[in-house]
């Protein structure tokens, strides 16, 4: 039996300030630092104790990890890390605020591209400051991999790439699995592992700094679905 805990990283600056994030590289805010040590809480009281790290390379969802072990003093573990757990690539939304995207696109457009399935946002264009290439982060991908603007369903398919070749293995091997990363990163996770439908994956919002716990038998059949911190079983 291997238990799989999905972490989405605590409140943002960004967040805070309701700004697209997407791979824009900021920090927690200190809400969202008190969120991780709380998470770290959570899964200590319940005995969620990870074999092994995933975070995405994303310093929100790093620290949120580092700062959920420290509180747990379980800082042993190897943390491995993947580009391909970052947050969707929101495109030229990017570093704008909700709320006047919102104004200029209208409510339908806004929400298919942020709730919904198939639908990309603009895709940074060439000699943008904010494209991935520019990053030294990503210096060493090919730039050709590296997204400009990512629908879910795009998000999808590097995920669960990623999923497929690093984290399902050590779950049919019986580990227990920590997986801190992002809001529609891990959607698009939590839309493969319960078979939502896209209509369906529009009401999923995963909250900050709250631990879901999904429990798999070694053919990595799902057994359950946890949410400690709720103190309640669905
Ligand atoms: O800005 C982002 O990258 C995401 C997550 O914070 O925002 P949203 O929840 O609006 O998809």
């Amino acid at each position: 039996m291997g238990r799989l805990i999905l972490l989405r990283h605590g409140q943002s600056l960004y967040n805070k300030e309701n700004l697209f994030t997407g791979w824009t590289d900021v920090d927690l805010s200190e809400e969202g630092i008190e969120e991780a040590k709380r998470a770290g809480e959570i899964l200590l009281k319940h005995d969620l104790l990870p074999d092994i790290c995933f975070t995405s390379w994303l310093k929100r969802a790093i620290h949120t990890a580092q700062l959920a072990l420290k509180e747990m003093e379980w800082e042993q573990i190897d943390c491995i890390k993947s580009w391909k757990l970052n947050e969707r690539h929101y495109g030229a939304w990017q570093c704008h605020n909700k709320d006047a995207i919102r104004k200029e696109v209208g409510d339908e457009m806004f929400m298919a591209v942020r709730r919904g399935y198939d639908t990309s946002p603009p895709p940074l264009q060439d000699g943008d400051p904010r494209l991935a290439e520019n990053d030294p982060k990503y210096r060493k991908l090919d730039p050709s991999s590296l997204p400009r603007g990512e629908s879910l369903k795009a998000t999808r398919k590097r995920v669960l790439n990623y999923f497929a070749e690093a984290i399902a293995p050590e779950l049919a091997r019986g580990k227990d699995l920590l997986v801190s990363a992002h809001g529609n990163s891990l959607r698009a996770l939590v839309m493969a592992i319960e078979h939502l439908t896209p209509a369906e994956i529009v009401e999923v919002e995963i909250p900050t700094g709250e631990p879901i716990v999904y429990v798999f038998d070694e053919t990595l059949h799902l057994l359950r679905k946890e949410r400690p911190a709720r103190f309640s079983k669905d």
